[in-house]
């Protein structure tokens, strides 16, 4: 049994005031870390504030991406070891927005997944078709191809801890969500991808998010799916109400 991981994406938004006093809202609201990961993926200017207002809760913190190496001259990047020490316990890397505004490639992905599990943290990996490559019948051999960049090179320990997340880049942010049935199916391709690469026992231990305008309305039916076991959420991750209407409905 895969414990469910529910995340918020706040992407950018929220200020620092505004991320504490959320997290104020929720911290001693969240349900049981044995019942499942409640997560908050905040900007990188209010990880601090967050980690401090959420030290001795269940509430675990996100950074949204984070370069791969610790130190060293590289203007405006955060080191993913500056970000552990924080108490950060989650980076989300290969988020369709940072691919397609920020030009992250699969290598960088990779590199970065990397970073992350060597300074002690949980990298939540994200994939996902556009609409024209899903009515081309190109999802399967794309999301399989991502994964398999994403994760090249790590152990099948490592890869059995982190989180992978299937993203429809036509269902973010448009509240066009993927039908539960088409959800689960491409799950079962990045879990496919998991077996394919680091055997069966790694594919039925690795958690796998889907994310795609989830709201409290509809976790349930995402939920009830075999190869999802949690959820990435951007909009209905940004009020405290509606982000533990979400825990609540997975608990
Ligand atoms: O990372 C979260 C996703 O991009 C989904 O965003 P959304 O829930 O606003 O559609």
């Amino acid at each position: 049994m895969r414990k469910p991981i529910i995340a918020g994406n706040w992407k950018m938004n929220k200020t620092a005031k505004e991320a504490v006093a959320f997290a104020e809202a929720v911290k001693n609201k969240i349900p049981s870390n044995d019942k499942v990961d409640s997560v908050i993926g905040s900007p990188a200017l209010f990880l601090q504030g967050l980690t401090e207002a959420a030290k001795g809760t269940e509430l675990q913190i996100s950074a949204q991406n984070c370069y791969f190496e610790n130190a060293g001259a590289f203007t405006g990047e955060n080191s993913p070891e500056a970000i552990a020490d924080l108490g950060v316990d989650y980076v989300i890397i290969g988020h369709s927005e940072r691919r397609q505004y920020f030009h992250e490639t699969d290598e960088d992905i990779n590199k970065k997944a990397k970073a992350i599990i060597d300074n002690g943290m949980t990298p939540i990996v994200c994939c996902g078709e556009t609409l024209e490559q899903r009515e081309g019948g190109e999802t399967e051999e794309w999301i399989s191809g991502q994964i398999s960049a994403a994760l090249k090179g790590l152990t099948a320990e490592q890869v059995a801890n982190l989180v992978l997340a299937y993203e429809p880049i036509w269902a973010i942010g448009t509240g066009k969500s993927s039908s539960a049935e088409i959800a689960n199916e491409t799950c079962g391709v990045v879990r496919q991808t998991v077996a394919k690469d680091f055997g069966q026992e790694t594919a039925d231990k690795v958690r796998i998010q889907y994310g795609g305008s989830v709201k409290p309305e509809n976790i349930k039916e995402y939920m009830a799916e075999e190869n999802i076991d949690g959820a990435l959420v951007g909009g209905a991750s940004l009020q405290p109400d509606s982000f533990l209407a979400l825990l609540e409905a997975v608990k």
